[in-house]
């Protein structure tokens, strides 16, 4: 696995964080140094579909980046008849994504789509994923995608939405912060990394705090939603139909 260091020395003109080569060429490495409990959520995930895939529908991956979700999904699923369908609008990911996913065999089958999952068809869906990924859409799209995502679920389907969360509470925020910066800091990042991909994640990832989510799971129609995990600042909710 390629080492990130992409924010290891001085960029003067540095630009908006982008999912371009260079962020796909050391993604895996980014991802589990940056955010505390993505393998724990990925190993959820992977139950989660084991309980509630159903047969003959849809399982969908959106902002699926190298497919490890989808992977998981397929390697769970059960049920007859299930197809996943994994989603990310940069083609970088979707190039790399393609040439992983064909190293694994297996009978259920998998397509990956360049894609704006703000723009795709959402149908006949028993699990929808999306890991990590809300969090890039405009905050006015937010609501009009996960209202389609219920739409386009069966009776009993779920969603698992995981995202970075910011709190209200000032003294919270600043205390669970400090966390994640340790962990970051744990895991070998500098302190030159660490502000540097602060600086390219400005505008581009947009948190919400918690009542947010759950209020937007509530006005689509969900019945039931909550947190199944959360580690600091890095939270996946379940929300079922
Ligand atoms: N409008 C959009 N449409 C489609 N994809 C998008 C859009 N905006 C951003 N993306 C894609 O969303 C992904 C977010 S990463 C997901 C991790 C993965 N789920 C994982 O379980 O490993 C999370 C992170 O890096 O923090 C990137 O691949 C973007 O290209
Ligand atoms: O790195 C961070 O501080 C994050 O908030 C998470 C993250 C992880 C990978 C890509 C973009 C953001």
């Amino acid at each position: 696995m390629q080492k990130d260091t992409l924010y290891a020395s001085t960029h003067e003109a540095l630009g908006a964080f982008q999912f371009d080569e260079s962020v796909v060429a050391v993604f895996p490495d980014m991802i589990s140094r940056s955010v505390p409990g993505y393998q724990t959520i990925l190993t959820g995930i992977g139950e989660l579909t084991r309980q509630y895939a159903q047969k003959d529908s849809q399982l969908y991956d959106l902002g699926c980046s190298l497919g490890a979700a989808a992977l998981t999904m397929r390697r769970n699923v059960e049920v007859e008849n299930c197809k996943i369908i994994a989603i990310d609008n940069s083609e970088a990911m979707i190039q790399r994504a393609t040439e992983y996913v064909q190293a694994y065999h297996s009978e259920v089958p998998l397509i990956l789509q360049q894609g704006d999952i703000a723009e795709i068809e959402i149908e006949d869906a028993s699990v929808v994923v999306i890991n990590f990924t809300l969090q890039f859409i405009a905050p006015e799209q937010r609501q009009s995608l996960v209202n389609k995502v219920y739409q386009g679920m069966k009776p009993g389907g779920i969603l698992i939405l995981s995202e970075k969360l910011h709190f209200d509470d000032e003294q919270m925020q600043q205390a669970i912060e400090h966390l994640h910066l340790q962990f970051k800091r744990s895991n070998g990042y500098s302190e030159l990394e660490i502000s540097q991909k602060r600086s390219a994640l400005e505008n581009v990832l947009i948190s919400d705090n918690q009542q947010t989510h759950l209020q937007r799971m509530q006005d689509a129609g969900f019945s039931t939603a909550g947190i199944w995990f959360q580690a600091y600042n890095f939270a996946s909710f379940l929300a079922i139909k």
